[in-house]
C-alpha cells in the first residue's frame, strides 16, 4: 500500500464488543473515552460502517476473528498469556495461578480476556489467600480492558507491502499492540508478511501516519507521536526503502487534535480534507536520507508546500471547509476531517458532520455517511476506525 486513496481492497476493523461495557463514569477519562456509550447501538453502526465498505467491494477483516484464529496457534497461546499477566500487578502467586488458568482454556476464552479484561471477582476461584486477592475491590481489573481496539487505524500501520506495529504512547491502550503482534505473527493470512519499525522503539501511532504519495510520509508530532518516533520511523523507513521523505509536522499537544488524521486526511491523489485552523498554521521538517546513513532535516516550511514539493505536484488541494470558526470547531471535534477514502474522491464520513460534508460534496467529493453518535464518544472517525492491508495503486 502506497497512498491513502488508492481502491480500498482490504481493511481491518473491529467490532465493538463487551470491552466497551466495561466502560463507568469512574474509568472513562482514564481509558480515553468521552462519554459511556450504548454497546448495543455502537454495535450497529459499527455493523453499517462494515457494510458500507462491503457494498464497496472491500474485504473487511475483524480482529476478533483474526485473533482467535491465530490464537490456535500454541505460540500465539503463550504470547496470548503473556500479555494478558502482569505480575507487577497480581503479585506472583496470583500471576502464576491465572497464567496456568489462561494456559488452559479456549482460544475464544483466551481471546474475550485479552481483549475486554477481567475483574478481580472474575478470577478463577483459586485455594491459599492471596493479599492482592483480599485487598482490591472486586470490580478492579486484573487483566485491563483495551476498549479503543475499536481504532485499529492506530496501532498497525501498512507502508507498502510492509507492517509496522505502533507503539502507544498512552498506557490504556499500550496492551493492544500485544494483540496485533499476535495476528501478524500467527495468522495464517499474514505469514511471511515483512515488519517495519520496532514495536518498542518511540512512540508511532498510525493516526499520526499519513501516505502522502508513494515514498512520502507525513507523521504528526504531538500528543502521541513523538519526535524520537518520527525521526526512528524516518530513519527505519529509509533503510528498508519504504520511502524516501517524511514530513514531520508539530500539532498541538490536546485531545481534540490527538493525531494528525483529526485535521486532515486525504480524498484524492493531490488534495485533503483539512480543519481551517491547521490550514494556515500547519508546518512541517522534511526528512530526507542523509550522508552516511545519517538523517537531513530542513525547514520549518508551511506544511502544504513543503508536501506538494515533497510529492512532486505543483499544488495541494485543501477542501476549505469554510466554516466559521464555532462550526469548524465542532466539527473538528467529531470528527469532520477523519475520512476515510475507498478510492479517489470517495469517502466514508460521518453524517452528523453537515457543513463539512456538504463543501465536500460541493468540491465533487463523493462522502458516504454513517452514524456515529455512539461509535464517536471514544473520540474517533471512519479513518481512525480503520487500518487499510490492502489498497489499489491510484
Ligand atoms: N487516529 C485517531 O485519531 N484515533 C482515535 C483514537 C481515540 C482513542 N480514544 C484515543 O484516545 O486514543
Amino acid at each position: 500500500m502506497e497512498s491513502e486513496v488508492g481502491p480500498l481492497r482490504s481493511v481491518l476493523l473491529h467490532r465493538p464488543g463487551d470491552e466497551l461495557k466495561r466502560l463507568t463514569p469512574r474509568n472513562n477519562d482514564q481509558l480515553l473515552f468521552d462519554s459511556i456509550p450504548w454497546v448495543d447501538r455502537a454495535q450497529e453502526e459499527h455493523d453499517a460502517f462494515a457494510k458500507v465498505l462491503r457494498g464497496r467491494g472491500v474485504e473487511v477483516l475483524l480482529l476478533t476473528d483474526l485473533l482467535q484464529a491465530a490464537l490456535e496457534d500454541p505460540r500465539a497461546r503463550v504470547a496470548g498469556v503473556h500479555a494478558a499477566v502482569d505480575n507487577r500487578r497480581l503479585g506472583d502467586d496470583l500471576a502464576d495461578s491465572l497464567r496456568s488458568y489462561l494456559s488452559g482454556v479456549d482460544a475464544a476464552v483466551l481471546g474475550k480476556v485479552l481483549m475486554s479484561g477481567m475483574t478481580f471477582e472474575e478470577l478463577p476461584a483459586s485455594e491459599g489467600a492471596s493479599l492482592v486477592r483480599k485487598m482490591h475491590h472486586p470490580h478492579d481489573f486484573a487483566v485491563d480492558p483495551l476498549p479503543n481496539l475499536l481504532f485499529t487505524r492506530d496501532s498497525s500501520v501498512w507502508i507498502t507491502d510492509r507492517v509496522a506495529i505502533a507503539s502507544l504512547a498512552m498506557p490504556a491502550r499500550r496492551r493492544e499492540t500485544a494483540l496485533l503482534d499476535i495476528v501478524y505473527a500467527y495468522h495464517p493470512r499474514f505469514r511471511g508478511a515483512v515488519r517495519a519499525y520496532g514495536a518498542h522503539s518511540a512512540p508511532i501511532e498510525g493516526g499520526d501516519v499519513l501516505l502522502l504519495a508513494p515514498g512520502v510520509l507525513a507523521v504528526g508530532v504531538g500528543e502521541r507521536t513523538s519526535a524520537a518516533g518520527a525521526e526512528s520511523l524516518a530513519r527505519s523507513a529509509f533503510a528498508d526503502e519504504i520511502a524516501h521523505t517524511v514530513l514531520a509536522v508539530p500539532i498541538a499537544q490536546n485531545r481534540a487534535t490527538m493525531h494528525l488524521d483529526t485535521v486532515c486526511t486525504m480524498i484524492g491523489r493531490d488534495a485533503v480534507v483539512m480543519y481551517p485552523l491547521a490550514r494556515e498554521s500547519l508546518v512541517a521538517y522534511t526528512l530526507r536520507p542523509g550522508e552516511d546513513g545519517g538523517l537531513r532535516v530542513d525547514g520549518p516550511a508551511p506544511f502544504l508546500d513543503a508536501a506538494a514539493e515533497a510529492m512532486g505536484i505543483d499544488r495541494l488541494h485543501v477542501i476549505d471547509t469554510g466554516l466559521d470558526p464555532v462550526t469548524a470547531e465542532r466539527e473538528q471535534w467529531d470528527d469532520g476531517n477523519n475520512t476515510l477514502a475507498v478510492a479517489p474522491g470517495v469517502v466514508v464520513g460521518y453524517e452528523r458532520n453537515v457543513e463539512t460534508n456538504a463543501r465536500l460534496e460541493e468540491a465533487g467529493i463523493e462522502v458516504l455517511r454513517i452514524a456515529g453518535s455512539e461509535l464517536g464518544s471514544g473520540r474517533g472517525g471512519p479513518r481512525c476506525m480503520s487500518c487499510p492491508v490492502a489498497r489499489d495503486s491510484v
